[in-house]
């Protein structure tokens, strides 16, 4: 069984929610594996998790942009994370959280009121500019949430949307700069394809 009573007895001090958001190229995903990083070296027991949707790299490790790795469990579904999380893990990592189901904040509650440090990354705001998935009730679930910025490939400004360059209209398309390019706000709204 998989309770909070389970992990509680490993993590006597209590737990936290940390979120870190912003477009596409933001640096999300180096900033994830850069406090994972910080966690091992100070010999803390971390897991981290992807949702297996995201097919673009390695199933076995989080990749960011610039290539840097580190290893990570690719998930069906956000149950699937409690089983896989050790009763003596003190911090758990989740990249691309924008992908995963309705469930993943009561997975994500359920590890943090157990005393595990939960540092989760995704994208706030799909191609439209609406909110993505669960991101927005993780965002104010959390006791830190961090918001990056890429650099706007038209204008150099701080870029906080990912403009899709290819007509598909579904929310979940994966890609990299060849579907996607962030923009600011500006440049976001100069034409095309933002509702
Ligand atoms: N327009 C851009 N703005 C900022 N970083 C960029 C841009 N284009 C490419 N990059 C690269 O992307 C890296 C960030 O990658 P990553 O952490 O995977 O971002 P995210 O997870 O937010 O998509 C940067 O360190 C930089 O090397
Ligand atoms: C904006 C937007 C993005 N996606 C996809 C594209 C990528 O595969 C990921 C985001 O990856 P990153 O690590 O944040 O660069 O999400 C999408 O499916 N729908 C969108 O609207
Ligand atoms: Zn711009």
């Amino acid at each position: 069984m998989y309770t909070e009573e389970v992990f509680r007895r490993h993590n006597e001090v209590g737990g936290s929610i940390e979120v870190i958001c912003g477009s596409m190229f933001s640096g999300k995903t180096e900033e994830l594996i850069r406090r994972v990083n910080r966690a091992r070296i100070a010999k803390l027991n971390v897991e981290i998790f992807s949702p297996v949707a995201d097919t673009r790299y390695d199933k076995s490790a989080l990749v960011s942009h610039n290539l840097n790795s580190i290893p990570s469990k690719a998930v069906d579904k956000a149950a699937s994370i409690l089983p896989l999380v050790a009763g003596n893990t003190q911090v758990v990592g989740i990249d691309e959280a924008q992908f995963f189901d309705d469930e993943l904040p009561q997975v994500v509650s359920t590890l943090a009121n157990a005393g595990v440090r939960v540092i989760i990354a995704g994208l706030d705001m799909d191609f439209k500019g609406r909110p993505f998935g669960r991101m927005p009730e993780l965002m104010a679930m959390a006791e830190a949430v961090t918001k990056l910025h890429a650099v706007c490939v038209v204008c150099g400004s701080p870029a906080l949307n990912s403009y899709r360059l290819v007509p598909n209209e579904n929310q979940i398309l994966l890609g990299e700069k060849e579907s996607y390019e962030p923009r600011c706000r500006n440049c976001f709204n100069l034409d095309g394809l933002a509702g």
